[in-house]
Parts: structure tokens; C-alpha cells; sequence
């Protein structure tokens, strides 16, 4: 059942985007950029490389995406600085995105999808979660989600070179990453669940698939270095989270390329813009700069 206070993550998002444009940008404390900063590579370092992110760009930005690996190779006091900054991140008036990419049995997903209950340590709004092993294995995740006013993205063509090799492969007439879209836009519909207490139908009013009208709380996660769009999007409903840019080679004239401008696209940067830390003005900046082009 939905709580009642629960907003769904996709109007939050929605509203996030509209108040400071669609960027998310990731905080990932890769050990070259640790020292770069500065700081040592151990968990006082990670402390204030990701006190700094969350004091530059928290309520700055869409969303913040902290990477879990950079923080769980630190062992429990790496996760311990997490939780903090992802409470810290939140109060400050952030949308957290955890991209931890869970993906497992139903019933262990179930477990992974607390993250997403108000209740647990470490609540984020919203999880990366892979559909490896079949995107139905996903669905007591997305249950949960929908029931706490979370979201989740699912990875469905992703950024790296390799990703085409498992993405690409058909069943049914259709790309394996054709089916992800699919399974994710029914999670997006309001007969999803059907026995449940029927959600508000205010959340389903609108869902065209573009920023300033309501998107569902489920969104695939597409690569902005992908040579082309091959899959439909159309039945997604929901957003698009899209890495690769700067780093990995994408621009936002790929955006463009790939995603038109009739679709809800979150751009998501790493490398690009903590390049420009520590000076916490200077990282504000570089946001900003992504922000700038992509409203352009
Ligand atoms: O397809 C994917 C899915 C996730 N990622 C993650 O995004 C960031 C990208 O970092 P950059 O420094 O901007 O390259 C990183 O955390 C990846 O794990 C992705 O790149 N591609």
C-alpha cells in the first residue's frame, strides 16, 4: 500500500528538475581523484572529498548519485561515511540516487529494496538496480518503491563498449534491453499491481514522458555514448537516466542526438565536474556549466 505522505519519486524528480534543470551528478571518490585533491586515500580522505561534493552541489542539482563501490572499498567505516553524507545530502534538500546496481532472486531483491523505506540507515530516494537475472526478479523491489514513494533506474543499454554483447541478444523478436524498457514501463502504469489499493490516479494524470508534466518512478538507464538509439522508449513513461558524458566521451550534442528533446533525460556526470574540486566554488561552477549546456 502507498503511504499516504509518500510523493512518488518521480514527481520529486520532476520538481527537482524543473527548480534546477536535470543534471545528477555522481560523487565517486576514485582514489587518483582523492590524491589529486589532495587528500589520502583512506576514509578521512573519502570524508572530506564527499563533505565537499555534498556542501558544493546538495539542492544545486537534480539529483546527487554517490557510486557504492568507491565507498565499500573503504570496508564499514567507507559505508559508514556514506550514510552520513546521504542523510546529510537529503537534510541539505537533495534527491540521492544510490548507484549501487542490485540485482538478485526476488526475495533477496526484496531485502536491497529497503534502501528505499524511510526507516532504514542509510534511505535514499532512489537505487540502480540490474535486471540480469530477468527484470521480473526486479518486481518486489519496484513494489516496495511504489509503496515508499522510491524509484528505481534499470540498466537497460549502458555506457560501456561491452554492453551491447548481452544487450543486444533477442528473445521473442525483441532486444534483451527492449524487454528491460518494457517490463520498467509497466511499472510505470497504474493496472501494475492489479489487487493492490489502487495508487492516486493524480500520479498517473499525466505521464507523456517530459519534464513539467508528472513521470512514472521507474526509469531504464541509457548511455549518451551509445552510436544509436536502439530501443524504444516510447512505452517507458518514465525517465531516462543517461551516463557517459564527459569521461566516457559523451557530449550533449549526443543527448540531443540520441534523445530528441521529448523525453525525460537526466544527464548524469562524474569525473567531469569533481575534476574541478576541492575548491567547492570551483565544482559549483563546473556543475553549472553542464547545467548551462544542457538548457541551451
Ligand atoms: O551504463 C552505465 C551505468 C552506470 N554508470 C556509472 O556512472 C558513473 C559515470 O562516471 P563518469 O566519471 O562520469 O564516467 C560511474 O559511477 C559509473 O559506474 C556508467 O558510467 N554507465
Amino acid at each position: 500500500m502507498t503511504a499516504p505522505d509518500a510523493v512518488p519519486f518521480g514527481r520529486r524528480l520532476a520538481e527537482a528538475v524543473a527548480d534546477r534543470g536535470p543534471l545528477c551528478v555522481g560523487i565517486d571518490p576514485h582514489r587518483s581523484l582523492l590524491l589529486d585533491w589532495g587528500l589520502t586515500d583512506d576514509v578521512d580522505g573519502l570524508r572530506r572529498f564527499t563533505d565537499l561534493v555534498v556542501e558544493a552541489l546538495a539542492g544545486r542539482v537534480a539529483l546527487l548519485k554517490p557510486q557504492s563501490a568507491f565507498y565499500e572499498r573503504h570496508g564499514s567505516r567507507g559505508i559508514a561515511v556514506l550514510e552520513e553524507a546521504v542523510v546529510r545530502a537529503r537534510a541539505a534538500g537533495a534527491l540521492v540516487l544510490l548507484d549501487a546496481k542490485r540485482g538478485d532472486i526476488g526475495s533477496t531483491m526484496d531485502a536491497y529494496a529497503d534502501y528505499l523505506r524511510p526507516e532504514h540507515p542509510m534511505a535514499v530516494d532512489a537505487l540502480t538496480v540490474s535486471p540480469f537475472l530477468g527484470p521480473g526478479s526486479l518486481d518486489p523491489a519496484a513494489r516496495t518503491a511504489r509503496a515508499s514513494g522510491g524509484g528505481l533506474f534499470v540498466l537497460a543499454r549502458t555506457s560501456n563498449p561491452e554492453g551491447g554483447e548481452v544487450q543486444h541478444a533477442t528473445a521473442g523478436g525483441r532486444s534483451v534491453a527492449q524487454h528491460v524498457v518494457d517490463a520498467v514501463g509497466r511499472w510505470n502504469t497504474p493496472d501494475w499491481l492489479v489487487g493492490d489499493p489502487a495508487p492516486d490516479p493524480a500520479a498517473f494524470a499525466d505521464q507523456q514522458g517530459r519534464w513539467g508534466a508528472f513521470t512514472g518512478s521507474f526509469g531504464v538507464v541509457v548511455g549518451a555514448t551509445l552510436p544509436e538509439l536502439d530501443v524504444d522508449l516510447a512505452g517507458l513513461r518514465g525517465p531516462v537516466l543517461a551516463p557517459g558524458l564527459g569521461a566516457q566521451g559523451g557530449s550533449v550534442a549526443d543527448l540531443r542526438r540520441l534523445f530528441g528533446s521529448g523525453r525525460a533525460v537526466v544527464p548524469t556526470v562524474s569525473r567531469d565536474v569533481l575534476n574541478a574540486g576541492p575548491d567547492v566554488a570551483a565544482l559549483r561552477a563546473a556543475a553549472d556549466r553542464w547545467t548551462a549546456e544542457l538548457g541551451a
